[in-house]
């Protein structure tokens, strides 16, 4: 588990851009050895968020801090004990990967070449080739090994898997748990739930610039949807059977619910109603995500009431 330890924190973080607000009073802290996710479609405001925490962005109000520094004024410093890995990292074209990954150890606190050919090995990185005739996924490998070799308190990686193929995906999650075991934090920011769901230890949805929904992963994980197929129609009030079930749907025929406790006293209970078939399966982050991004019918506009949510940023 994390210790309580704020290594990243925002208050009231605002960005305006014109009359457009980007980022509006976004409250958030992140503890360390956390890995924290950002979810939200294109244009919700991550990368905006991601800036002000850079210091690359000016707040139009609020504040933020990075292991107790200033994001904005104290910026220096703050670059100091993070590395990150934009969405398009721009390269040296005309430099050999090996010789991108020597730049970057030497210019990033903490770097170290061998362990940035170690990672890029890891990556399956052909680094001896130029950048400019690497695809588009190599590149992204190089960019990897050398954010990821800077050995510096925080991460932040803004897509990190995008065009990599599935197994050096798997590795790249992997290198993420090991930061975490090394007590490193990271900021994870993706557009690709079953990631996200995986490494993640906490994860807030950004809606059009506001911090919508905080879910711990670990919360999520133990919540299940029961599909019941009835042979008979149940006269018993479920919700009053088992507590913590939640009746999603239910008619005589068919109930659906959800429950976010152990699933063992459950199996006794389930065992004694008239059941033709069964099917428990995780919510997940997809339903969680859906209630907030969903256009059709039944999505939620405002948040909902659910009490495994926490809807005042991430506090
Ligand atoms: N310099 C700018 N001037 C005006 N509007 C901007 C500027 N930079 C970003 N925006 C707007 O702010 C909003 C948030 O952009 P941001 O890049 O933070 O989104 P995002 O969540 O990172 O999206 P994506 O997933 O596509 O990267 C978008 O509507 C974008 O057009």
């Amino acid at each position: 588990m994390p210790s309580s330890t704020p290594i990243v924190e925002t208050s009231e973080l605002t960005k305006i851009y014109g009359q457009f607000t980007a980022l509006s009073r976004c409250s958030l802290s992140v503890e360390t050895g956390e890995v924290f996710g950002l979810l939200g479609p294109n244009g919700a405001g991550k990368t905006t968020l991601i800036r002000l925490l850079l210091g690359y962005l000016k707040p139009s109000a609020g504040s933020a801090k990075v292991s107790g520094f200033d994001c904005h004024r104290q910026s220096v410093e703050v670059r100091k004990v993070l590395s990150y890995l934009p969405a398009e990292a721009a390269m040296f074209p005309h430099m050999r990967g090996k010789e991108v990954l020597q730049f970057f150890a030497d210019v990033r606190p903490g770097g170290s070449l061998p362990r940035a050919l170690e990672f890029a090995e890891r990556l399956e990185l052909d680094f001896s080739r130029r950048v400019n005739f690497m695809s588009t996924g190599m590149r992204q490998k190089l960019a990897l090994a050398a954010t990821l070799a800077a050995d510096t308190p925080v991460y932040i990686l803004d897509e990190p898997t995008a065009n990599l193929d599935p197994n050096v995906r798997s590795t790249v999650l992997a290198m993420v748990s090991e930061a975490r075991a090394r007590g490193r934090t990271v900021i994870f920011s993706s557009h690709v739930l079953s990631e996200v769901e995986e490494v993640c230890d906490r994860v807030v949805i950004v809606r059009k610039g506001e911090l919508v929904c905080t879910q711990e992963m670990s919360q999520l994980r133990m919540q299940h949807r029961i599909l019941c197929r009835l042979d008979a129609p149940l006269d018993e009030d479920l919700s009053s059977a088992i507590p913590g079930l939640r009746v999603i749907r239910r008619t005589d025929r068919e109930v659906v619910f959800e429950t976010a406790g152990e699933l063992q006293p459950l199996l006794g209970w389930l065992a004694t109603l008239p059941l033709s078939d069964v099917k428990i399966e995780p919510v997940g982050l997809r339903a969680i995500y859906d209630r907030y991004h969903n256009t059709q019918p039944g999505a939620v506009q405002s948040p909902p009431s659910t009490p495994e949510l926490s809807l005042e940023g991430a506090k």
